[in-house]
């Protein structure tokens, strides 16, 4: 099976509670101070992980250094300084960026480093290689519930990594919400659903509340009734363990309303819209990596 299921709600919940923590002598490193390592690092600092005090960054955008002091973070003043000083260091650039920061740190990595790459689309062995050979390295793609930890992630390990890297780098996540260890060659797949996933949920909820303003409801009333709705069918889904499609059949009465709304979403084609989002930032995804 390519998909191994390593978290349960239940697992994550207990984790959680019982203060999941990483050793003392951890120091974490977020190569890049963007939106998705703020997500991650205040995430794991809400949630007692790692004191922010054990966490340095660097960024290029000076804005985005006062960002992370702002909440504890100590900031270095090169690429090669936080890899110095960590031995989990995170890439959090973009893609593109990812080689040239990889430059930076190289002559700072040591065995004692695990890198985690969050870069959508780029591989473990060019990750590898750009680390110098023989790095340890997990690719993880999370996306940017992280902040309030419910995050949607799934990882991959290279060829150097050990299942304690693993172990660490699942421990970690499932802190700030399900992490589950795919295949590397899902990773696109995993980036077109949950990675980019929140956009759409957004986009949803924007509309519903649009649909509700166009129905006479004031706009506060109109979002706070669409959030609430889409927070409670995604807890329906996961705390019932019914299948969606008996949870909308519940909903949905003979003649009513319900079958009214969900006849105008098939008749606009809702699913296959959802389904091609999806495809479209995997493949997105695939172009990215050079497969
Ligand atoms: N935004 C999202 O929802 C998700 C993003 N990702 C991945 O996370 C990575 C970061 O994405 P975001 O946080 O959205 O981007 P971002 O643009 O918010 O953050 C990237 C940061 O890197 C900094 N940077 C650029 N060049 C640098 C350099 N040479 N040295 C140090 N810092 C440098 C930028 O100033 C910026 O603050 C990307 O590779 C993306 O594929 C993964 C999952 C979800
Ligand atoms: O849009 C992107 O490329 C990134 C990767 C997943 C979510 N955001």
């Amino acid at each position: 099976m390519d998909v191994l299921r390593v978290t349960t709600s239940n697992t994550v919940s207990n984790r959680a509670a019982m203060g999941f923590e990483v050793a003392e002598s951890t120091r974490l490193g977020f190569i890049g101070a963007g939106q998705m390592a703020e997500a991650i690092a205040r995430g794991l600092v809400g949630k007692g992980v790692i004191p922010a005090q054990r966490i340095t960054t660097s960024d290029v955008s000076p804005g985005r250094c006062k960002v992370f002091e702002g909440f504890g973070v100590s900031v270095k003043s090169s690429n090669a300084d936080v890899a110095a000083d960590s031995n989990i260091l995170i890439i959090a650039v973009k893609p593109q960026y990812v080689r040239v920061v990889l430059d930076d740190a190289r002559p700072k990595l040591t065995k004692n480093h695990l890198l985690v790459s969050i870069a959508a689309g780029i591989q473990l062995k060019d990750l590898e290689a750009w680390a110098g050979g023989d790095a340890r390295v997990v690719r993880v793609m999370p996306n940017t519930p992280c902040l309030v930890g419910e995050t949607a992630a799934a990882l991959s390990a290279g060829s150097s990594a050990t299942k304690e890297d693993v172990e660490l780098v699942t421990g970690m996540f499932s802190t700030i919400g399900k992490i589950h260890v795919v295949n590397e060659n899902l990773l696109n797949a995993v980036t077109g659903l949950s990675g980019s996933g929140p956009a759409y949920v957004y986009l949803a909820i924007e509309a519903l509340a649009d649909g509700g303003v166009r129905a006479g409801l004031p706009r506060d009333v109109a979002l706070s009734l669409a959030t609430q709705t889409v927070y409670g069918a995604a807890k329906m889904v996961n705390d019932t363990g019914k299948h969606p499609a008996q949870l909308k059949d519940e909903v949905t009465s003979p003649g009513g309303t319900t079958i009214a709304g969900v006849h105008e979403l098939e008749k606009a084609g809702f699913r296959a819209a959802l389904m091609n989002a999806v495809v479209a930032a995997a493949r997105r995804s695939e172009e990215m990596s050079g497969q």
